[in-house]
């Protein structure tokens, strides 16, 4: 591992040089040079001056590769917003190329028979396709997803239909947060708003027979996104960072806020179960327009994420007919984390077994009847045995032993006939309290991730075993069709992008396959014209910033990981 400068690498054509990519988003963070116009690279990218989104320290814009046409997401991080948290974007990038590239793997040695579930949890990930660096910003290109996101979805529908969207996009989630954390990746950030919809739909080929209406196709456009949060256990050692978005967060993080003076040693670490909890919560969300555990204070709502004592419908928890998903949310909301199910074993469960081969889990497992319940209404109870009548909610406790692995971690491979047969009858226990918590509940708003990400320039550093554009051409798989490879970034300092109102070329939204065993073959296919085009792409490239080149960009090392494209 050692550090590039950029000026030295700069001046050299930057689709030419094997480390040039890498090293113009790399470096030490201390002396940085001054870049010249010479020194910049044209931008192959005009975005839409619209966003499609903001977040804490970006903008995201749809963006035209000038010469491929081909449509996609830039994210533009803003580097005075991340100068002091470089961490962020570092890690965020470095997960997303990892993943891209092992995406890549997976997707060339998938075959249509060895899909067996109706999610490929990878399918699902939001793909990092190329990056660059500007006077003002880190941009990274990902595939191009639709406006609105899931939580535009519930708050514009209400809440979702339980058995044609609740079930499937949660089996979908599941199916992500299995891949990722057979990866060694947790995201910490699960939540409506870090799940898009692919912009580019294609009608899948059903298969005969295959549940052509029994459920919502777009579950099979979920894409995961926001990767800034994420980590992988072996690059972090024990995760004990106070992160995420409250409504979202586990006990075990919790009680990492709890415990933030003690020292890191007496902290209690915790895994990918976070996900797990995050995922019953982001379910519930989905099935009843509500977040569980969200109080009117912050303070409030720590405690009973510490506590487990969601809202709870009374006429939504009576129903039988949602006894799967109740069943399905009491595996999530395990506030010991060591017997929280892992996202392999709620495969097997009933709410979400008909997506997944899970055949040997026993037929009389699957579900047949979860409906849609169209009448909740908003009279929660509170779960609190020692709450009081005139407490304003009612609640139902989960009981914090529900079931039981031993101890350690999960048993991965014990099946949910074992966990029924060592499972007692659920025991809430319903308090009193007559009060309706309509008016208490908090109004819904987009939320907000925490980050407790402190910088560390000595974490930056280049690997220079790892050839940039190697890792770039592999970040285009499955474009459609692939550009070629000078038509990418390659991580280059360049000019700020053009910014148009709209652009006057028809695009080609670029989007990865769908996934499903049934939804595999796609009736379009790659098709159009494969090559760049350089006469459009100088008349695009007229006209950007050259006052970007005024002064020194912040250094970057995105030197990744032994692990990553070789
Ligand atoms: N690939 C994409 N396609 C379409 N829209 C996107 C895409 N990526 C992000 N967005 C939109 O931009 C918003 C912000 O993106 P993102 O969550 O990645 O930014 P962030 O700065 O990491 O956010 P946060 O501060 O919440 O962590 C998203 O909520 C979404 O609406």
């Amino acid at each position: 591992m050692l550090a590039t400068s950029i000026d030295s690498t700069r001046s050299q054509p930057a689709l030419s040089a094997g480390m040039s990519g890498m090293s113009a988003m790399s470096g030490h963070g201390s002396s940085p040079l001054l870049a010249t116009s010479d020194d910049l690279s044209k931008c192959k990218y005009v975005a839409k001056s619209a966003q499609l989104g903001d977040g804490n320290f970006s903008v995201v814009k749809e963006c035209i590769n000038v010469q491929t046409r081909e449509c996609y997401a830039m994210k533009l991080v803003h580097k005075n917003l991340v100068r002091d948290k470089l961490e962020l974007i570092y890690r965020e990038f470095r997960l997303l190329r990892t993943l891209s590239a092992q995406i890549r793997r997976i997707e060339n040695e998938s075959t249509a028979h060895t899909l067996v579930d109706y999610f490929q949890g990878h399918h699902h990930v939001l793909q990092l396709y190329d990056y660059f660096e500007t006077h003002d910003s880190i941009v990274l290109i990902t595939q191009l997803c639709d406006k609105d996101d899931l939580y535009e979805h519930i708050t514009t529908q209400g809440h979702l239909d339980m058995q044609r969207q609740v079930a499937p996009y949660t089996a979908c989630l599941l199916s992500v947060l299995r891949f990722l954390h057979a990866q060694g990746i947790v995201h910490r950030d699960i939540k409506a708003e870090n799940v898009l919809f692919r912009r580019n739909k294609r009608q899948p080929r059903l298969g005969a027979g295959r549940l052509p209406d029994e459920y919502d196709l777009a579950a099979h456009d979920l894409i995961l996104g926001d990767f800034g949060l994420a980590t992988r256990t072996s690059d972090s050692g024990a995760l004990t960072e106070y992160v995420g978005t409250i409504s979202y967060i586990a006990p075990e993080i919790v009680r990492c806020k709890n415990s933030v003076s003690e020292t890191p040693r007496e902290k209690e670490p915790y895994g990918a179960g976070v996900d797990i909890w995050a995922l019953g919560v982001l379910a519930y969300f989905m099935a009843f327009g509500y977040t569980p555990f969200d109080c009117e204070t912050d303070d409030e709502t720590l405690d009973c994420i510490a506590q487990c004592d969601y809202y709870v419908d009374d006429e939504a928890m009576r129903d039988p007919e949602n006894a799967s998903l109740w069943d399905f949310l009491r595996r999530c909301y395990v506030v010991d984390k060591a017997k929280r199910p892992s996202a392999a074993l709620l495969t097997q469960h009933p709410f979400v077994s008909r997506y997944f081969d899970t055949e040997e889990a026993g037929s009389a497992l699957r579900p047949g009847a979860v409906h849609r319940n169209r009448s909740f209404n908003t009279l929660r109870e509170t779960a609190s045995s020692d709450s009081d009548s005139d407490d304003s909610r009612k609640s139902i406790s989960t009981p914090m032993t529900h079931y039981s692995y031993g101890a350690g971690e999960p048993d991965h491979n014990t099946s949910f006939m074992d966990l029924d047969a060592q499972e007692n009858a659920l025991t809430k226990t319903t308090s009193h309290g007559n009060a309706s918590v309509g008016d208490s509940r908090p109004g819904l708003r987009r939320t907000i991730s925490m980050t407790a990400v402190k910088s560390s320039p000595s974490a930056y550093r280049v690997n220079k075993s790892n050839n940039a554009s190697i890792i770039a051409s592999h970040s285009t798989f499955f474009l459609d069709p692939a550009p070629p490879r000078a038509a990418l970034m390659h991580g280059t300092y360049s000019e700020a992008p053009l910014q148009l109102s709209n652009f006057n070329t028809t695009p080609k939204a670029t989007s990865r396959n769908n996934s499903s065993r049934s939804l595999f073959s796609l009736i379009n296919g790659a098709s159009g014209d494969k090559g760049a085009d350089p006469v459009r792409s100088e008349h695009w490239r007229t006209a950007n910033e050259a006052a970007d080149a005024q002064a020194a960009p912040v250094t970057f090392d995105l030197g990744g990981s032994d692990d990553d494209e070789a």
